[in-house]
This record gives C-alpha cells, sequence and structure tokens, in this order.
C-alpha cells in the first residue's frame, strides 16, 4: 500500500515548512517520506529539502507566463490542466514508494481547493494507482487574533473539505508564536481555555461582544447565521502544530496515519528465525 498525504492551505500556512519537518520527523524514527512540489510557482528556497517529484519538471509557472503569456492566476490554471492531460508523466514519476509517505506542498491559492475540480480528479487518480490519500488543511495561528478573519479560515477549511471528499484533519500551525498573555490582548488569549475555543471553533465567539469589536451592527444577524451554520456541521477542528516541540509533530502524524489507516494492510512478521529461549 502506497500513502499521500496533500497538504493543503492559504498562501504563507507554513505548508512547505511542515512538509519539511514532517519528512525529518519520518527519517528519525525509520519511516520514509517523499516531498512532491505541486506548486509551479514555488522557489527553490522555500524547501528545506529537494523534491522527489516536482511539478515544475513538467511545466513551471515561468514557463505558462513567459511562453504563453498568462497573467499569475491564469497561469496557474493553465500548469494544472497541463499536468491532468499528462498524467503518464506523474504514474512515471510516482514510481514505486512502497509504504512510503508521499508529501505533496499543495499551492497557496486557495481557490484551487474551492473552485476549481483539479485536486478532486488528482486524488480519484492517486485512488486509481492504489494510493491512500489524506489532506492535511493548515490554517496559521495568526488567524486567532481576528475572530472574523478565524471564521472565515474555518469556512475555507470546511468548503475545501467538502469540495475534495478524503480523509482530512485541519493544523492550526506556528502555535509557537502564541502565548496565552496575563493581560487580555486584542484576541483575548489569555489562558489555555481560550486557546480550545479557538482548536475547537466556539461560534458563540461570533456573538460576543468585545471592547475591540468594530462590527457594523447590520451584519450581527449575518454572523448569528454562519455561527449557527458552524453548530450545526461542526466538521472542523484544529490540531495544534508547535514545531518547537517534537512531541507536538509525533501527535500530528498519529493523527495522520490513523486517518489514512497507515500499515493495516501489512502482514504480521512470523518470529521464523527465533529460539524457543527468546520467548522466556
Ligand atoms: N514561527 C513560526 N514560523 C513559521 C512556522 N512555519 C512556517 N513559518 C514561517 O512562515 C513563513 C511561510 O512559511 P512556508 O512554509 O513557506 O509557508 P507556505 O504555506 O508553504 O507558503 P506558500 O507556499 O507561499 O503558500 C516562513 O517565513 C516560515 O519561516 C512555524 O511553525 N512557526
Amino acid at each position: 500500500m502506497r500513502y499521500a498525504i496533500f497538504v493543503c492551505g492559504p498562501a504563507g500556512a507554513g505548508k512547505s515548512t511542515f512538509c519539511t519537518s514532517l519528512i525529518t520527523h519520518l527519517q528519525t524514527i525509520k519511516r520514509n517520506g517523499h516531498l512532491f512540489n505541486l506548486d509551479p510557482a514555488a522557489k527553490d528556497e522555500s524547501f528545506g529539502i529537494e523534491p522527489s517529484i516536482d511539478i515544475r519538471n513538467l511545466i513551471s509557472l515561468d514557463d505558462a507566463m513567459t511562453e504563453l503569456g498568462y497573467g499569475p492566476n491564469g497561469g496557474l490554471v493553465y500548469c494544472f490542466e497541463y499536468l491532468m492531460q499528462n498524467l503518464d508523466w506523474l504514474d512515471e514519476e510516482v514510481g514505486d514508494y512502497d509504504s512510503d509517505y508521499i508529501i505533496v506542498d499543495c499551492p497557496g491559492q486557495i481557490e484551487i481547493y474551492t473552485h476549481h475540480n483539479f485536486l478532486p480528479s488528482l486524488l480519484r487518480h492517486f485512488q486509481v494507482l492504489g494510493i491512500r490519500t489524506c489532506a492535511a488543511y493548515l490554517l496559521e495561528s495568526q488567524f486567532m487574533e481576528d475572530r472574523y478573519k478565524y471564521f472565515s479560515g474555518v469556512l475555507s477549511a470546511m468548503s475545501s473539505m467538502v469540495n475534495l471528499e478524503i480523509p482530512w484533519i485541519n493544523i492550526m500551525s506556528k502555535m509557537d508564536l502564541i502565548t496565552p498573555s496575563t493581560t487580555k490582548g486584542r484576541n483575548g488569549l489569555r489562558s489555555k481555555k481560550d486557546i480550545a475555543r479557538y482548536l475547537d471553533p466556539d461560534p458563540y465567539l461570533l456573538s460576543e461582544n468585545t471592547p475591540t469589536s468594530r462590527t457594523n451592527p447590520k451584519f450581527h444577524s449575518l454572523n448569528q447565521a454562519i455561527a449557527q451554520l458552524i453548530e450545526d456541521h461542526p466538521l472542523v477542528s484544529f490540531l495544534p502544530l508547535d514545531l518547537t516541540d517534537t512531541d507536538s509533530l509525533a501527535a500530528i502524524l498519529s493523527h495522520i496515519d490513523y486517518s489514512i489507516q497507515y500499515g493495516e494492510d501489512e502482514e504480521p512478521i512470523e518470529p521464523k528465525d527465533m529460539d524457543e529461549g527468546d520467548f522466556e
């Protein structure tokens, strides 16, 4: 059985950093992870390790812009269309990564997950190749600084989940930047309990009035409707990721292993070469 994790999320959420850290962690525990760069606009310096598979070897955004005259957004769409027309390239690149994780670093343009059909089609192709997939959707902890921005992030995660329809985990990245303060700051994160309201979205955050609330009263009923939607469909909750703490990465890997059913098809190893004395 082969496995792939699609690492998704808005620009700057920490996707590439997470991919590198996860591969390094897998190596530390004697497992293998291979980086697949799916961003045709990626710059070399954004990778901590060399991608094993790289869409830029098929087509890059620069190619689409300079040779075909597309702008950055049209160019990105063209690159994905080109990939979908050249899936034999992908089949060859994916090769035989038996029992290994292929970690797919996706682009940060959110519309790729919510508006277009490329990723669902690509995921179906992975399934045809017998590769079991899941997605890790990253939202950065800075979104917790502004509850309205945070809820727009929750709704984007929800919309991407519904569009992609694969096992899914949401991750609140860059948790090292969040320290509960003793004085109530702009985000009001004073305790672990306050942070928990963001990790498991508390829809009442939207309806609470804060001294810094600048929302026009005419949006209050809209906010209540959104809060109700999130309460009625509690699809999103976040695992905290603090890269300064290896336990945090290990906990996230366990969730990924569980959601992708890693190793479930492996046969138990017979203790053939063991002497009876080994069991005493
Ligand atoms: N403090 C802190 N900074 C981080 C962490 N992860 C990423 N960063 C920083 O956030 C910035 C963006 O990180 P990337 O990993 O490039 O984010 P990305 O989601 O791949 O970005 P795009 O590919 O542009 O969408 C970089 O400056 C990273 O150093 C983290 O866990 N903690």
